[in-house]
């Protein structure tokens, strides 16, 4: 087969290298797309918008809830098979519109595993591709635990996809999967078991919120065992027995491994082009270029401490279109960067931590506000609406902050704008918005 040559070859057809394909191409670069999979990659086909199309469900739910005796008098029910449905009216047009937008912008694609060869050129089933300059940006995928009956673990791709969802679940992990699946197949009628093996899950956020989340969650009927691992999933009829290192049982209809996900990199033999890895990843630099200088990566794939989310793979697409297309190559700045954990009440994290600030209390205020009494949050019967601004003494401008509320994941993108801005409550106060909305309340937030 006939060696193809192109300037640039993206493995990996997700946000990330289609954020830089799109932005090479339009550098006037020859481009070619790689994709083993699904046409669109993680976030679109089983990941943030299919997860978010269920999650509308949940969050109606939830403010129905919150305003009985306020005005409503029923709770809506969740109709698995109809929500379902509508999820896949969205992700089943993903893949052949991502592919489709790909040919109509001439973007040369190829479908099938890419494997680098030792000459340093890359087969994809019977062709053969040859690049001066390559991008991996091949995603996670779902880790499963070595346990004792691993092979009856399922992960959030079924979960996303369940013609029915089972009377009872297990989940295993507490981290960013396990809680939003917690939050859904609750809703949704099911009898929840999640189980995290350490006694502080979702490390990344404020301890006291995540607390908060926990006990909602307790509240609402999730049965959430910290310190706890789960060591055997055995069938049982035409269920599973759950068994955990204290000893504990249970019969549940599914088991899901939420305990992490793993870079994708079997496929591509980085070791005879001289790429590094580590457990968490492909080894980059501060320009993403991996140990061999034509190879770059970026997105989930790559170890870096950055959290591995759409937007940060997207910012890095456009970063490598930068660096590829221009002789000054900076490394790359981020922006700060929001993180939300989405369900009835929405956790979410912004610029200097709260643990941070704690232990630079020189350099840094924290105020930890209680908001269910704040008219946006009465207004519609917020249970837990909470706050943590960190605000710099120096300048008294905003710099990160922590929220559990039904509306956190709106506000932390106020804050964001707030701290790329360089804004406190001086800056904020000569701006006028719309009242009463939570940006009119940003201004009392130092
Ligand atoms: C359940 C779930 C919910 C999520 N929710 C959110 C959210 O709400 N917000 C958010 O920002 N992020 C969320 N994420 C994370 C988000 O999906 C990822 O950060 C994002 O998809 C990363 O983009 P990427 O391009 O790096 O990788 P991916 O989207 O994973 O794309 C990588 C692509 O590479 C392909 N590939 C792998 N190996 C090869 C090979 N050898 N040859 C060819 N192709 C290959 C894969 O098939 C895949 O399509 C969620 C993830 C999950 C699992
Ligand atoms: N809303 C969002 O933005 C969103 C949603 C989902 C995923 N994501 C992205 O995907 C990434 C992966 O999410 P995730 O939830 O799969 O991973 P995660 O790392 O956030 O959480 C997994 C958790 O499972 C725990 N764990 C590991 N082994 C375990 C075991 N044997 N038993 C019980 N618990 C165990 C880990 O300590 C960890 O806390 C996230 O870091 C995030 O970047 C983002």
């Amino acid at each position: 087969m006939q060696m193809q040559e192109f300037d640039i070859v993206v493995i990996g057809g997700g946000p990330g290298g289609l954020a830089a394909a799109y932005g090479l191409h339009a550098q006037g670069l020859s481009v070619a797309v790689v994709e083993k999979d699904l046409w669109g990659g993680t976030c679109p086909n089983r990941g943030c918008d299919p997860k978010k199309i269920l999650m509308a469900a949940v969050e109606a739910q939830g403010r129905a809830e919150a305003l009985q005796g306020h005005g409503l008098t029923s709770v809506p029910q969740i109709d698995w098979p109809a929500l379902m449905a509508a999820k896949r009216a969205y992700t089943t047009k993903i893949p052949a519109g991502t592919h489709g937008g790909l040919e109509a912008a001439k973007i040369a694609t190829f479908h099938g595993a890419a494997s680098f060869n030792a000459d340093g050129t890359l087969t994809v089933g019977d062709d053969q591709l040859n690049s001066a300059n390559w991008i991996v940006a091949t995603g996670q995928e779902p880790r499963i635990p070595a346990i004792d009956g691993a092979e009856w673990l399922n992960t959030s791709n079924e979960f996303l996809d369940l013609d029915n969802l089972p009377a009872d679940i297990t989940l295993m992990g507490a981290g960013y999967v396990g809680v939003e699946l917690a939050s859904i197949a609750n809703a949704a009628g099911s009898r929840v078991h999640l189980i995290h093996h350490s006694d502080r899950p979702l490390r990344a956020f404020d301890g006291d919120l995540v607390n908060d989340l926990l006990e909602r969650l307790r509240a609402e009927g999730v049965d959430v065992q910290l310190n706890t691992t789960i060591t055997t999933v055995a069938p049982a009829d035409d269920q599973f027995k759950v068994t955990t290192t204290v000893g504990d049982s249970w019969t549940t209809g599914m088991v899901f491994a939420t305990a992490g996900r793993q870079p994708v990199v079997d496929d591509l033999h980085l070791d005879r082009v001289n790429v590094a890895t580590t457990t968490h990843g492909i080894t980059v630099n501060g320009n993403l270029q991996t140990t061999n200088p034509h190879i770059f990566a970026l997105g989930d794939v790559v170890d870096r401490p950055q959290p591995k989310l759409t937007p940060v793979a997207g910012f890095e697409g456009r970063y490598l279109t930068q660096t590829l297309t221009t002789c000054d190559s900076p490394d790359i700045v981020y922006p700060t960067i929001p993180s939300v954990v989405y369900g009835k009440a929405q956790l979410a994290q912004l610029g200097v931590t709260t643990a941070e600030a704690t232990a630079a209390p020189d350099k840094y205020q924290v105020t930890d506000l209680d908001l269910t009494h704040w008219y946006s949050y009465q207004r519609i019967q917020d249970p837990h609406a909470r706050i943590k601004v960190v605000v710099d003494r120096t300048t008294q401008h905003i710099v990160g902050a922590a929220v559990l509320s039904s509306e956190a994941e709106q506000l932390i993108n106020y804050l964001d704008f707030v701290i790329e801005n360089h804004m406190g409550s001086a800056e904020i106060g000569q701006t006028i918005t719309a009242y009463p909305t939570l940006a009119s309340d940003l201004s009392y937030f130092n």
